[in-house]
């Protein structure tokens, strides 16, 4: 990736999909978008606001154990101000799962009270879980339902078709497949998705990558980045591939003829960020990039 020039990505079926949504979301009471919650604004589909049609939103910012709570907290009540639901959850673990039902139930409670006035109490909630690839629709979806049906991967795109699964008596969700911008106008928004693994690391130089997301972390979390790789000095001002060297030595992983191997740096960079080793960490704060 080449700073300033935005990540293109067309994926075929996209404008496919983008019509089975329109088609999915007049079946359904409520919208959930599964978000990073470690990238809250990069993570959402700009589209969605206009194809959810008005209907009610609840935001799930998943992956929250990996995410600052601090941040996180911040960005639950930027959605609320908003007038979305908003929980943090752990789809992986379940955590914060449970608050999903009753969240849909606050805010549906108007429908709810019609629904019981008109006899039909009994009636499921009907919610369409949308997300961009990678942001835990599966995990979500088999967390939910209590069985593996959906595929999950750590692979961008793996779900492709749309299915609906009951959760419990009360609630049913739509799982429908992946869609990702047609093309990123902001150029960090491409950067923090990539850093998260949510773009295929195939399209991007992950040594580039790795300096930039260094640059960000120095930046942010400088004390957690120097804890978890034992930098004693002050890393204020430093480069990013100067970082990069500096980790790949402390690392001991060198290269023929010794000088650093930064390409391996860079690859233990990158998954230890993405696993959470370095710590909890959000990379935009709240209501950053929303008007
Ligand atoms: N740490 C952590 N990892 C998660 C969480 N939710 C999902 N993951 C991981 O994120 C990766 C992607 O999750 P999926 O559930 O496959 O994501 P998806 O949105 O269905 O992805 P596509 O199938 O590509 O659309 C997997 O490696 C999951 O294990 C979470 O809350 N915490």
């Amino acid at each position: 990736m080449q700073e300033g020039r935005p990540i293109q990505w067309f994926p075929g079926h996209m404008a496919k999909t983008r019509r089975l949504m329109e088609k999915n979301i007049k079946l359904v009471d409520a919208v959930a978008e599964v978000i990073d919650a470690r990238i809250p604004y990069s993570s959402r589909n700009p589209e969605l606001n206009q194809l959810a049609g008005g209907k009610p939103r609840i935001m799930l910012l998943n992956k929250s154990d990996l995410a600052d709570p601090v941040f996180t907290r911040e960005w639950i009540a930027f959605f609320q101000e908003h007038g979305m639901g908003a929980i943090a959850v752990d789809c992986r673990s379940g955590n914060g799962l449970n608050g999903f039902l009753p969240l849909a139930k606050r805010i549906l409670a108007e429908k709810l009270e019609a629904w019981r006035e008109k006899g039909m109490a009994g009636r499921r909630i009907r919610i369409l879980v949308a997300g961009i690839p990678n942001a835990g629709k599966s995990s979500l979806i088999n967390r939910l339902s209590g069985n593996s049906r959906a595929s999950v991967e750590d692979r961008p795109g793996v779900t492709r078709s749309s299915q609906w699964f009951p959760v419990g008596k009360e609630m049913e969700v739509l799982d429908t497949p992946g869609i990702l911008w047609p093309k990123f106008e902001d150029p960090a928004v491409g950067e923090r998705l990539a850093f998260t693994g949510a773009i295929k690391d195939d399209v991007i130089d992950l040594e580039t990558l790795a300096c930039r997301l260094l640059e960000v972390l120095a930046a942010g979390y400088a004390g957690l980045l120097a804890k978890r790789y034992c930098l004693e000095n002050d890393i204020s001002g430093l480069g990013g591939y100067e970082l990069l060297e500096m980790i790949g030595r402390k690392r001991g992983m060198r290269a023929g003829g010794g000088a650093i191997d930064t390409e391996r740096a860079a690859i233990m960079l990158l998954d230890e960020f993405r696993a959470g080793k370095i710590g909890r960490i959000t990379l935009e704060k709240a209501g950053e990039g929303h008007d």
